[in-house]
Protein backbone atom coordinates (compact mmCIF):
# COMPACT_ATOMS: atom_id res chain seq x y z
CA UNK A 1 0.00 0.00 0.00
CA UNK A 2 1.04 3.51 -0.46
CA UNK A 3 1.91 5.56 1.81
CA UNK A 4 -0.01 8.11 4.10
CA UNK A 5 2.29 11.25 2.75
CA UNK A 6 0.77 11.29 -0.58
CA UNK A 7 -1.65 13.85 -2.08
CA UNK A 8 -3.77 10.59 -3.75
CA UNK A 9 -4.16 8.38 -0.65
CA UNK A 10 -4.10 11.49 1.95
CA UNK A 11 -7.19 12.55 -0.03
CA UNK A 12 -8.90 9.02 -0.37
CA UNK A 13 -8.37 8.55 3.07
CA UNK A 14 -10.36 11.80 4.01
CA UNK A 15 -13.02 10.93 1.42
CA UNK A 16 -13.36 7.28 2.85
CA UNK A 17 -13.62 8.90 6.78
CA UNK A 18 -15.67 11.88 5.59
CA UNK A 19 -12.65 14.52 7.51
CA UNK A 20 -13.45 17.73 7.25
CA UNK A 21 -10.56 20.59 8.26
CA UNK A 22 -10.23 22.21 11.24
CA UNK A 23 -8.77 25.79 10.66
CA UNK A 24 -8.94 26.27 14.40
CA UNK A 25 -6.58 22.99 15.35
CA UNK A 26 -4.17 24.20 12.48
CA UNK A 27 -4.84 21.03 10.76
CA UNK A 28 -2.55 21.07 7.31
CA UNK A 29 -1.44 17.92 6.35
CA UNK A 30 1.80 16.88 5.17
CA UNK A 31 2.04 15.56 1.79
CA UNK A 32 5.83 15.23 1.30
CA UNK A 33 7.77 12.08 1.35
CA UNK A 34 11.28 14.23 1.26
CA UNK A 35 10.26 15.99 3.89
CA UNK A 36 9.28 13.28 6.01
CA UNK A 37 12.86 11.88 4.91
CA UNK A 38 14.72 15.13 6.29
CA UNK A 39 12.33 14.90 9.48
CA UNK A 40 13.06 10.93 10.07
CA UNK A 41 16.86 11.75 9.31
CA UNK A 42 17.11 14.67 11.87
CA UNK A 43 15.55 12.65 14.84
CA UNK A 44 17.65 9.96 14.93
CA UNK A 45 15.85 6.52 16.23
CA UNK A 46 16.32 3.38 16.20
CA UNK A 47 14.59 0.53 17.45
CA UNK A 48 16.16 0.97 20.92
CA UNK A 49 14.22 4.79 21.02
CA UNK A 50 11.25 6.48 21.42
CA UNK A 51 9.40 9.10 19.44
CA UNK A 52 6.12 11.27 21.20
CA UNK A 53 3.98 12.78 18.14
CA UNK A 54 2.41 16.06 18.77
CA UNK A 55 -0.89 16.17 16.62
CA UNK A 56 -0.86 13.15 13.98
CA UNK A 57 -3.75 13.86 12.07
CA UNK A 58 -4.63 11.23 9.75
CA UNK A 59 -0.88 9.61 10.88
CA UNK A 60 1.51 10.25 7.50
CA UNK A 61 4.58 11.03 10.18
CA UNK A 62 3.57 8.66 12.49
CA UNK A 63 3.69 5.92 10.22
CA UNK A 64 7.03 7.31 9.09
CA UNK A 65 8.04 6.81 12.89
CA UNK A 66 6.61 3.50 13.47
CA UNK A 67 9.07 2.25 10.64
CA UNK A 68 12.06 3.67 12.53
CA UNK A 69 11.54 3.69 16.39
CA UNK A 70 11.01 0.95 18.90
CA UNK A 71 7.94 2.78 20.84
CA UNK A 72 5.35 5.71 18.96
CA UNK A 73 3.26 7.65 21.13
CA UNK A 74 0.96 9.82 19.25
CA UNK A 75 -1.21 12.79 21.02
CA UNK A 76 -4.09 14.11 19.21
CA UNK A 77 -6.41 16.49 20.76
CA UNK A 78 -9.37 15.57 17.87
CA UNK A 79 -11.83 12.77 18.51
CA UNK A 80 -12.65 12.43 14.90
CA UNK A 81 -8.97 11.59 14.11
CA UNK A 82 -8.62 8.60 16.46
CA UNK A 83 -10.69 6.10 14.67
CA UNK A 84 -9.14 6.93 11.63
CA UNK A 85 -5.60 6.73 13.42
CA UNK A 86 -6.28 3.37 14.85
CA UNK A 87 -7.78 2.44 10.84
CA UNK A 88 -4.24 3.25 9.15
CA UNK A 89 -2.31 2.58 11.96
CA UNK A 90 -3.19 -0.85 12.78
CA UNK A 91 -0.65 -2.41 11.14
CA UNK A 92 2.09 -1.34 14.03
CA UNK A 93 1.48 -2.62 17.51
CA UNK A 94 4.01 -0.27 19.04
CA UNK A 95 2.21 2.34 18.58
CA UNK A 96 -0.24 3.92 20.93
CA UNK A 97 -2.47 6.96 19.98
CA UNK A 98 -3.66 9.06 22.79
CA UNK A 99 -6.65 11.32 22.66
CA UNK A 100 -5.56 14.81 24.64
CA UNK A 101 -4.83 18.08 24.61
CA UNK A 102 -0.98 18.25 24.50
CA UNK A 103 -1.00 21.07 26.38
CA UNK A 104 -3.05 19.45 29.55
CA UNK A 105 -1.74 16.75 29.49
CA UNK A 106 0.32 15.16 32.44
CA UNK A 107 3.74 14.34 30.19
CA UNK A 108 5.61 12.63 33.23
CA UNK A 109 3.12 10.25 33.98
CA UNK A 110 2.91 9.77 29.88
CA UNK A 111 6.31 9.44 29.77
CA UNK A 112 6.49 6.70 32.65
CA UNK A 113 3.56 4.69 30.74
CA UNK A 114 4.87 4.68 27.61
CA UNK A 115 8.79 5.21 27.07
CA UNK A 116 9.94 3.35 30.54
CA UNK A 117 13.22 1.54 29.41
CA UNK A 118 13.95 3.01 26.25
CA UNK A 119 17.30 4.31 25.34
CA UNK A 120 16.22 7.57 24.42
CA UNK A 121 13.08 9.55 23.40
CA UNK A 122 12.32 12.34 20.93
CA UNK A 123 9.55 14.51 20.16
CA UNK A 124 9.04 14.34 16.39
CA UNK A 125 6.11 16.47 15.14
CA UNK A 126 4.38 18.62 12.33
CA UNK A 127 3.29 21.27 14.92
CA UNK A 128 -0.22 23.26 14.82
CA UNK A 129 1.11 26.89 14.47
CA UNK A 130 -1.46 27.98 16.44
CA UNK A 131 -0.02 26.33 19.96
CA UNK A 132 3.58 26.15 18.96
CA UNK A 133 5.22 28.48 21.42
CA UNK A 134 3.48 26.98 24.49
CA UNK A 135 3.98 23.42 23.53
CA UNK A 136 7.88 24.16 22.46
CA UNK A 137 7.85 25.64 26.07
CA UNK A 138 6.11 23.24 27.85
CA UNK A 139 8.19 20.71 26.66
CA UNK A 140 11.52 22.07 27.64
CA UNK A 141 10.06 23.50 31.09
CA UNK A 142 8.80 20.06 32.43
CA UNK A 143 12.08 19.19 32.25
CA UNK A 144 11.35 15.39 30.43
CA UNK A 145 14.62 13.37 29.03
CA UNK A 146 14.39 14.43 25.92
CA UNK A 147 16.97 13.73 23.16
CA UNK A 148 16.11 15.46 20.43
CA UNK A 149 12.95 18.01 19.53
CA UNK A 150 12.38 18.06 15.27
CA UNK A 151 9.47 19.77 14.68
CA UNK A 152 8.43 21.48 11.72
CA UNK A 153 6.67 24.91 13.05
CA UNK A 154 6.34 28.63 10.80
CA UNK A 155 9.32 29.87 8.99
CA UNK A 156 9.76 32.67 10.54
CA UNK A 157 8.81 30.51 14.14
CA UNK A 158 11.91 28.51 13.34
CA UNK A 159 14.14 31.76 12.75
CA UNK A 160 13.40 33.00 16.04
CA UNK A 161 14.26 29.92 17.81
CA UNK A 162 17.76 29.63 16.37
CA UNK A 163 18.78 33.46 16.03
CA UNK A 164 21.69 35.01 17.67
CA UNK A 165 22.04 38.21 19.22
CA UNK A 166 22.26 40.97 16.75
CA UNK A 167 19.18 40.97 14.68
CA UNK A 168 15.37 41.31 14.60
CA UNK A 169 14.88 37.71 14.72
CA UNK A 170 16.72 37.17 18.24
CA UNK A 171 14.48 37.66 21.73
CA UNK A 172 13.05 36.00 24.54
CA UNK A 173 11.83 32.86 22.49
CA UNK A 174 15.70 32.61 21.28
CA UNK A 175 16.83 32.88 24.85
CA UNK A 176 14.57 30.37 26.30
CA UNK A 177 15.60 27.73 23.72
CA UNK A 178 18.91 28.43 23.43
CA UNK A 179 18.92 28.08 27.10
CA UNK A 180 17.90 24.25 27.12
CA UNK A 181 19.07 23.07 23.58
CA UNK A 182 21.21 23.47 20.56
CA UNK A 183 19.10 24.41 17.33
CA UNK A 184 19.47 23.57 13.68
CA UNK A 185 17.36 24.10 10.68
CA UNK A 186 17.04 21.32 8.82
CA UNK A 187 15.30 22.93 5.95
CA UNK A 188 12.48 25.06 4.99
CA UNK A 189 9.37 23.60 3.53
CA UNK A 190 6.96 25.31 0.66
CA UNK A 191 2.38 25.30 1.54
CA UNK A 192 2.60 23.06 -1.45
CA UNK A 193 3.75 20.13 0.78
CA UNK A 194 0.47 19.91 2.92
CA UNK A 195 -3.04 19.35 2.30
CA UNK A 196 -4.72 22.07 2.10
CA UNK A 197 -1.86 24.48 1.40
CA UNK A 198 -1.06 26.88 4.73
CA UNK A 199 -0.77 31.09 3.94
CA UNK A 200 3.03 30.42 5.02
CA UNK A 201 5.86 29.29 4.89
CA UNK A 202 7.24 26.40 7.20
CA UNK A 203 10.70 25.12 8.28
CA UNK A 204 11.90 22.08 10.04
CA UNK A 205 13.99 22.57 13.39
CA UNK A 206 15.95 20.07 15.02
CA UNK A 207 16.05 21.16 19.26
CA UNK A 208 19.22 19.29 20.39
CA UNK A 209 18.78 19.07 24.23
CA UNK A 210 22.01 20.17 26.46
CA UNK A 211 23.01 17.78 29.09
CA UNK A 212 23.11 21.39 30.78
CA UNK A 213 21.80 24.61 30.53
CA UNK A 214 23.88 26.52 28.20
CA UNK A 215 24.31 29.12 30.85
CA UNK A 216 24.35 28.98 35.13
CA UNK A 217 21.65 31.39 36.44
CA UNK A 218 20.51 31.55 40.48
CA UNK A 219 17.24 30.81 39.69
CA UNK A 220 15.56 30.48 36.09
CA UNK A 221 12.42 31.59 37.18
CA UNK A 222 14.27 34.97 37.95
CA UNK A 223 16.77 34.69 34.72
CA UNK A 224 13.50 34.28 32.81
CA UNK A 225 11.53 37.70 33.91
CA UNK A 226 14.75 39.38 33.63
CA UNK A 227 14.87 38.42 29.49
CA UNK A 228 10.99 38.90 29.84
CA UNK A 229 11.27 42.58 30.82
CA UNK A 230 15.02 43.88 28.99
CA UNK A 231 12.36 42.72 25.60
CA UNK A 232 8.91 44.52 26.75
CA UNK A 233 9.91 46.71 24.37
CA UNK A 234 12.51 46.34 22.18
CA UNK A 235 13.51 49.87 20.69
CA UNK A 236 13.97 51.18 24.77
CA UNK A 237 17.37 50.67 26.04
CA UNK A 238 18.37 47.92 28.35
CA UNK A 239 18.32 49.97 31.45
CA UNK A 240 15.05 51.38 30.72
CA UNK A 241 13.07 48.09 30.22
CA UNK A 242 15.07 47.03 33.68
CA UNK A 243 13.90 49.38 35.37
CA UNK A 244 10.05 48.00 35.67
CA UNK A 245 12.66 45.86 38.13
CA UNK A 246 14.48 48.40 39.82
CA UNK A 247 11.79 50.56 40.48
CA UNK A 248 12.96 54.32 39.06
CA UNK A 249 13.99 55.37 42.13
CA UNK A 250 16.96 53.08 41.68
CA UNK A 251 17.61 54.15 37.60
CA UNK A 252 21.16 55.94 38.02
CA UNK A 253 22.32 52.39 40.71
CA UNK A 254 20.97 50.03 38.05
CA UNK A 255 23.31 51.95 35.50
CA UNK A 256 26.06 51.63 37.68
CA UNK A 257 25.45 47.93 37.97
CA UNK A 258 25.41 47.33 34.60
CA UNK A 259 28.92 48.72 34.44
CA UNK A 260 30.06 47.10 36.57
CA UNK A 261 29.10 43.67 35.08
CA UNK A 262 30.55 45.70 31.57
CA UNK A 263 26.85 45.67 29.71
CA UNK A 264 26.63 49.23 28.80
CA UNK A 265 22.92 50.63 30.19
CA UNK A 266 22.12 52.07 26.70
CA UNK A 267 22.47 48.89 24.65
CA UNK A 268 19.33 47.44 23.20
CA UNK A 269 18.35 44.10 24.56
CA UNK A 270 18.85 42.25 21.16
CA UNK A 271 22.26 42.87 21.56
CA UNK A 272 23.12 40.77 24.58
CA UNK A 273 24.17 37.14 24.98
CA UNK A 274 22.87 34.70 27.26
CA UNK A 275 25.84 34.91 29.08
CA UNK A 276 25.52 38.60 29.78
CA UNK A 277 22.15 38.28 30.47
CA UNK A 278 22.77 35.35 32.96
CA UNK A 279 25.15 38.19 34.55
CA UNK A 280 22.16 41.16 34.71
CA UNK A 281 20.81 38.50 36.76
CA UNK A 282 23.24 37.70 39.01
CA UNK A 283 23.99 41.32 40.00
CA UNK A 284 20.70 42.45 40.00
CA UNK A 285 19.61 39.13 42.17
CA UNK A 286 22.77 40.55 44.43
CA UNK A 287 21.65 43.81 44.67
CA UNK A 288 18.19 42.43 46.06
CA UNK A 289 16.78 44.75 42.75
CA UNK A 290 15.34 41.34 41.35
CA UNK A 291 13.12 39.66 44.32
C1 LIG B 1 -0.19 20.61 11.26
S1 LIG B 1 -1.29 19.26 11.67
C2 LIG B 1 -0.16 17.93 11.48
C3 LIG B 1 -0.80 16.60 11.16
C4 LIG B 1 0.15 15.45 10.79
N1 LIG B 1 1.14 15.22 11.81
C5 LIG B 1 0.82 15.72 9.46
O1 LIG B 1 2.01 16.05 9.48
O2 LIG B 1 0.19 15.60 8.44
C6 LIG B 1 -1.44 19.51 13.43
C7 LIG B 1 -2.20 18.43 14.20
O3 LIG B 1 -2.21 18.78 15.59
C8 LIG B 1 -3.50 18.55 16.15
N2 LIG B 1 -3.61 19.45 17.32
C9 LIG B 1 -3.96 20.74 17.34
N3 LIG B 1 -3.92 21.24 18.59
C10 LIG B 1 -3.49 20.20 19.40
C11 LIG B 1 -3.27 20.09 20.81
N4 LIG B 1 -3.43 21.13 21.63
N5 LIG B 1 -2.87 18.88 21.29
C12 LIG B 1 -2.71 17.81 20.45
N6 LIG B 1 -2.92 17.87 19.12
C13 LIG B 1 -3.29 19.05 18.60
C14 LIG B 1 -4.45 18.87 15.01
O4 LIG B 1 -5.73 18.29 15.19
C15 LIG B 1 -3.67 18.28 13.81
O5 LIG B 1 -3.96 16.92 13.64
Amino acid sequence: MKEIATSNRTREIIRKHGFTFKKSLGQNFLIDGNVLDQIIAAAGLDETRGALEVGPGIGSLTERLAKSAGKVTAVEIDRRLIPILKDVLAPYEHVSIVQSDILKTDLHALWQEHFTGLAGVSVVANLPYYVTTPIIMKLLEDKLPIENIVVMVQKEVALRMSAKPGGKDYGSLSIAVQYYCEPELVCIVPGKAFIPEPNVDSAVIRLKRRPEPAVSVPDEEKFFRVVQTSFAQRRKTLANNLSALSGKERKAELGDLLREIGVQPERRAETLSLEEFAAVCEALTRSGMLA
